[in-house]
């Protein structure tokens, strides 16, 4: 495969990551491709020839799709009673770290005895994430991460809306007040596309916790860290690197 993932751009294969890093499991049973941010060469882009008008196409929807992001982190930055360019000030817009990554679960893998998903149990790891799916079932919510025994519940999909899930470096500047959301993907019985758009910091923006959200007896619950920092620690656990 030509296209295959490089700087994180292009495609990935069936199995080739493992959400869950605490599964014992082969990797999770989807493939993807990757295309993030417009502002340097890296993406990886299929021949004008093989998909006509599909680079513009997809630079298009991350356009719009970025800007729907940022409105919707000064509505964020409002709610916590910040500035509403809180994000832009603190440097997470400068160059943000933003993909879609375009999913598809197939739907006709034999099922072996083990537990495979198509995308197993995570948070994501940015600001926030919209997602779009083809409306076939399969993704569950956790609404109580850290109890035991998880309870899931099916996430319905509603045509014409996004599904927005917040993501940990969230988590760590409310300091747990807006909460990253554990979910996951069954696997499919029928073939299932999505497309994600993870939107995480600039790389050097530091992420910590709001003054507006601790106190004394509500301590910072995560250190202060580097986006990039966060981010590439992540990947590195998802792809068993
Ligand atoms: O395909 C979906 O519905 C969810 C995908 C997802 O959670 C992810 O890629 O992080
Ligand atoms: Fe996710």
């Amino acid at each position: 495969m030509k296209l295959v993932t490089k700087n994180h751009r292009g495609y990935t294969a069936l199995h080739a990551e493992k959400l869950d890093t605490t599964l014992t499991t082969r990797g999770d049973s989807k493939e993807s491709f990757y295309i993030g941010p417009l502002t340097d060469d890296l993406n990886q882009w299929p021949l004008e020839e093989d998909l006509p008008s599909w680079r513009c196409t997809m630079e298009t929807y991350h356009q719009k799709l970025l800007s729907a992001v940022t409105k919707l982190l000064s509505l964020i930055a409002l709610s916590l009673k910040l500035e509403e360019d809180f994000f832009e000030k603190v440097g997470a817009l400068i160059e943000p770290l933003a993909f879609i990554r375009l999913l598809h679960y197939p739907g006709d893998l034999n099922s072996s005895s083990e537990e495979i998903f198509g995308a197993s149990a995570h948070s994501d790891y940015g600001m926030v994430t919209l997602l779009v799916t083809d409306g076939v079932p399969g993704l569950q919510i956790c609404r109580e991460k850290s109890k035991q025994p998880r309870v899931w519940e099916d996430v319905p999909s509603m045509s014409g809306a996004f599904i927005v899930n917040i993501g940990d470096m969230m988590e760590g500047w409310t300091n747990g007040l807006f909460r990253s959301t554990l979910h996951r993907v069954l696997q499919p019985r029928q073939d299932r596309y999505s497309v994600a758009f993870f939107t995480n910091p600039s790389k050097d923006c530091i992420v910590e916790c709001l003054e507006s959200c601790c106190t004394e007896s509500c301590p910072p619950r995560f250190p202060p860290i580097k986006a990039i920092d966060y981010l590439e620690e992540r990947v590195r656990l998802t792809y068993g690197l």
